[in-house]
C-alpha cells in the first residue's frame, strides 16, 4: 500500500496486506525466535545481506516489522525500530549519536529516568549535557559548545508540559549541523509530527498512547532517514539487543487502530479537567498546551492539532496537601503512566521524578505539589465528580484541623 492516507486510515492499514497472509484480517503473531533456512547457502546468503527473509526475531521479526512500517507512515519519516521499552530507544539513539567527550544540549525538563541515563553517560564516558530552555533561538544558541553533537527534546515535557519551540530548535541546528531527537510520547504522532518541523529521530515510549490499554511496555524509533534506521538496526539494536517481543507488537498493532479515535476523547476530558481545575482555590496553577492563557500557547497551536491528554496542576500546600489529595479520589487512579483508557494521577516528587536531585528537579519547574494528571476515555462528568469529591475533602480535613 504505497498510497498516502489520512492518520485514522493508517494506523489501521499500513503495512500489512491480508492476501499475503491466508487472508487473515488480522495481522498474524509470528511468534517464533528464529526462522528455518532451506538451505545452508540459503542461510548464508541471508546473513550477508543478499537474501530477504527471516534470521532471527532479534535481528527482525515480520510482526514487528509491520508496527515498524505503520509508524514510519504515522510520523512521516523512513524508518521505524522497535524496542522493549520507551528507555531503550532513547538508550539506542543516545548511543549512536554520541562519543566520548561530546555534549547533548537538552529540553530543560525530561523525564526522571532520561535524566538517570544522561547522568550514567557523564559519569561513565564524559558525555556531558546542558539543560536549557527551548523557548527561543538565542537560548537554545547559548547553550551550544563546540562538543555538542545534538538536541534531545521532549515537548510537550514531561510533567511540566512545557514546550520546545521545534522550527527555533530546527533553525539553530540547521547552523550548527546538529542531530535533533524529539522524544514525541505526550504528543503521540497523531497530534504532533516533529520530522516535520526538521527532527532527525522521533521516538515514543510506546507503552502510553501508541499502545493505550495499559498492558505492554515497548518503545519506537523513528528516522527522517532510511540510512540511519539501517545502520541503528545493524548495530546498536542488535548487538545490544533490546528489542520488542513479536506478541508486544501484536499488541501494539492492536491498540494503535484506536489511536485516532482515543487521542481525540483523551484530548476532551484534558481540556474539561483545565477548565475545571482553573476554578478551584486550592489549585495554585494549571498547565495544558491549548490553554488560552498559556503563554506558549500559540507554540502549541504551531505545532499540535490538539492539546493532547495529559494536564498537570500545582495544588496549594506543597507534598503533603498532593498525596492526601491523590488519597481522597475514588474513581481516578494513582499509578505512573499515562495514555491508558484509565484516568491516572501520579506526583513526580515522589514517583516518576524522584531519582532527580532536588536542585535539579526545581530547575526543571517540578515542585512538590506538582501533580500530573492523564486524561482517560472514561466519561468527564464521572471524573469531575470524583475530582471534586476529593477537593472538598481535602478542604474538610484543613478545616478540622485548623
Ligand atoms: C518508572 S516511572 C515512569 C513511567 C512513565 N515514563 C511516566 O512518565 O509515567
Amino acid at each position: 500500500m504505497n498510497n498516502k492516507f489520512h492518520k485514522d486510515t493508517e494506523t489501521i492499514h499500513t503495512g500489512y496486506e491480508s492476501s499475503s497472509h491466508h487472508g487473515s484480517l488480522a495481522v498474524p503473531l509470528y511468534q517464533t525466535s528464529t526462522f528455518a533456512f532451506e538451505t545452508a547457502e540459503q542461510g548464508e546468503r541471508r546473513f550477508a545481506g543478499e537474501e530477504e527473509g527471516g534470521i532471527y526475531s532479534r535481528l527482525g521479526n515480520p510482526t514487528v516489522r509491520v508496527l515498524e512500517e505503520r509508524m514510519t507512515a504515522l510520523e512521516k519519516g523512513e524508518g521505524t525500530l522497535a524496542f522493549g521499552s520507551g528507555m531503550a530507544a532513547v538508550s539506542a539513539i543516545l548511543t549512536h549519536l554520541t562519543k566520548t567527550g561530546d555534549h547533548i544540549v537538552c529540553s530543560r525538563g525530561i523525564y526522571g529516568c532520561t535524566f538517570g541515563l544522561l547522568t550514567v553517560m557523564e559519569q561513565k564516558y564524559n558525555i556531558t549535557h546542558t539543560l536549557t530552555s527551548m523557548g527561543t533561538e538565542e537560548e537554545i544558541e547559548a547553550a551550544i559548545t563546540p562538543e555538542t553533537v545534538c538536541i534531545y527534546i521532549e515537548s510537550p515535557i514531561n510533567p511540566t508540559m512545557e514546550l520546545a519551540d521545534l522550527k527555533a530548535v530546527s533553525a539553530v541546528a540547521k547552523r550548527h549541523s546538529l542531530k535533533i531527537v524529539v522524544d514525541n510520547t505526550f504528543a503521540s504522532p497523531y497530534l504532533q509530527n516533529p520530522i516535520d518541523f526538521g527532527a532527525d529521530f522521533v521516538l515514543h515510549s510506546a507503552t502510553k498512547y501508541i499502545n493505550g490499554h495499559g498492558d505492554v511496555i515497548a518503545g519506537l524509533l523513528v528516522g527522517r532517514n532510511k540510512e540511519d534506521i539501517d545502520q541503528i538496526r545493524g548495530s546498536v539494536q542488535k548487538d545490544y539487543g533490546g528489542i520488542m517481543s513479536p506478541f508486544d507488537a501484536w499488541l501494539l498493532i492492536r491498540g494503535l487502530k484506536t489511536l485516532s479515535v482515543r487521542m481525540q476523547r483523551h484530548s476532551e476530558n484534558a481540556e474539561k479537567f483545565t477548565e475545571y481545575l482553573k476554578t478551584q482555590d486550592m489549585v495554585d496553577a494549571v498547565f495544558y498546551p491549548f490553554d488560552e492563557s498559556n503563554p506558549q500557547v500559540s507554540i502549541a497551536k504551531n505545532q499540535m492539532t490538539v492539546g493532547g491528554g495529559l494536564v498537570s496542576f500545582t495544588i496549594k500546600g506543597g507534598q503533603q496537601a498532593a498525596q492526601t489529595f491523590m488519597n481522597e479520589l475514588k474513581l481516578i487512579k494513582i499509578a505512573v503512566s499515562l495514555g491508558d483508557a484509565e484516568t491516572l494521577i501520579q506526583h513526580p516528587t515522589t514517583m516518576t521524578h524522584s531519582g532527580v536531585p532536588e536542585t535539579d528537579r526545581l530547575k526543571m519547574g517540578i515542585d512538590d505539589g506538582l501533580l500530573r494528571l492523564s486524561a482517560g476515555l472514561e466519561h468527564a462528568d464521572d471524573l469531575i465528580a470524583d475530582l471534586e469529591q476529593a477537593f472538598q475533602n481535602v478542604a474538610e480535613q484543613h478545616k478540622t484541623l485548623s
